[in-house]
């Protein structure tokens, strides 16, 4: 029963998809970090349906409210609660199928460890509706981790067959550069080469005509993260970024910089050769552990890739069981759903980064990085 993630700075989040709202509690921010609602409600956007045939048609304004921590723009030091109503929920889409179980939702096993007491309208607590929490209060540590030189930015690296250009992996500037491009974009589809962005919206169009769905693969990249940072073993920099990603629903899948790639290479082409840069500072020359050994980063740029399933809830009939009926059933479901998850969750998948980097960096040098994010790293 545990919703929290986090041991120095923490998030609990809360709510169903049909509930009153869904919401977090955001722990351990030092008192006085500034609280831009503007970028919060940025972030969200990006994250927002639009109904505009690539995301669910259930549409509606996701702003956050923030009910304690925050007073006059600035943290308080006390825990931030914030709630996002739900406004447009329709549950009799639900009632029609409800001992149906949706192969690939966690209908079944949330009957299975509830035993029918889980709020089983729109996905209940599993429904994607809950990273809207998520999003919110990761995006709070987000803005902060901006402050202190951290920035953290997600593409959509794969849509259906449709590839995007990937991180310069190898390349610290050239992926500074593709990070401001990101940046600069406000519409909720991340993608480096405009030239992809119509065909992976047609496929998902497409997808979605054919009462279906489809996947693709997100590509993360964490910038500015100080050599040192990560516990050798269960805390290490890729076990936390893991635990986040698969938080996030749908994803079934990680790999970190040249990943199952590895596996293909010899040590003489997998190593990263270390180099002197002229400011005394240690470097490699290419990036395959993406920034990262022996859990600990090592100051390059860490990049994951984390794989997202097509959209379980598809329109096209399919086999399953009446669990009450105890038979074999046929399901036509109704109800509103995305053709794809990977655009949405793009930003999803930031903020969860962004909660894993604040947790670590928090665990080496406690709150100082937020209350003085220019001078926090002095004895490195
Ligand atoms: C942003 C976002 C939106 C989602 N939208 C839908 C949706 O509309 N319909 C659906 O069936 N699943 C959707 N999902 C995925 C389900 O919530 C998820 O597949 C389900 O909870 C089962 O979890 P699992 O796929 O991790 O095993 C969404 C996930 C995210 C992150
Ligand atoms: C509401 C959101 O997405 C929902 C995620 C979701 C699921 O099963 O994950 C199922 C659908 O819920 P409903 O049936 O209530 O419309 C999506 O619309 C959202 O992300 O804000």
């Amino acid at each position: 029963m545990k919703n929290t993630f986090g041991s120095d700075l923490s998030l609990t989040i809360f709510g169903e998809s049909h509930g009153r709202a869904v919401g977090a509690v955001l722990d351990g921010m030092a008192a006085g970090v500034p609280v831009d609602e503007s970028f919060l409600a940025a972030c969200m956007d990006k994250r927002r349906a639009r109904g505009d045939g690539l995301s669910t048609p259930r549409v509606e304004a996701d702003a956050v409210q923030l009910l304690s921590g925050v007073v006059n723009g600035h943290t308080t030091g006390t825990a931030i609660a914030l709630m996002i109503e739900n406004q447009n929920t329709r549950s009799a889409d639900y009632a029609k199928t409800a001992d149906l179980l949706r192969p690939g939702h966690a209908d079944f096993t949330a009957y299975a460890k509830y035993h029918g007491f889980q709020d089983a309208r729109g996905g209940g607590h599993f429904s994607g509706r809950v990273t809207a929490a998520l999003v919110a209060g990761g995006s709070i540590v987000l803005a902060a981790l901006q402050r202190a030189g951290i920035d953290i930015t997600t593409h959509i690296a794969r849509c259906a067959d449709i590839a995007d250009t990937p991180f310069a992996l190898d390349d610290p500037a050239a992926l500074a550069a593709q990070a401001e491009t990101l940046a600069s974009k406000t519409e909720g589809f991340a993608v480096l080469d405009a030239a992809v962005e119509e065909p992976m919206k047609t496929a998902i169009r497409a997808a979605g005509a054919e009462g279906d769905s489809v996947g693709g693969v997100l590509e993360t990249a964490i910038l500015g993260l100080p050599a040192g940072i990560g516990e050798p073993y269960f805390d290490s920099v890729e076990s936390e970024i893991a635990h986040l990603a698969f938080s996030v629903p749908a994803v079934k899948g990680i790999e970190f910089g040249t990943g199952f790639g590895f596996a293909g290479l010899r040590g003489s082409e997998a190593n990263d050769a270390f180099r002197m840069t002229a400011e005394g500072a240690v470097v490699t020359a290419t990036n395959h552990n993406a920034g990262i050994n022996g859990g600990i980063a090592n100051g390059m740029p860490v990049v994951f890739r984390t794989a997202v399933k097509p959209t379980p809830s598809i329109y096209k009939q399919q086999d399953t069981v009446d669990y009450i009926a105890k038979k074999d059933a046929q399901l036509s479901i109704q109800g509103r759903h995305d053709p794809c998850i990977v655009p949405r969750a793009a930003i999803v998948q930031t903020c969860a980064a962004a909660l894993a980097v604040g947790d670590l960096l928090t665990a080496r040098y406690g709150a100082r990085w937020m209350t003085d994010p220019t001078g926090y790293r002095k004895e490195d």
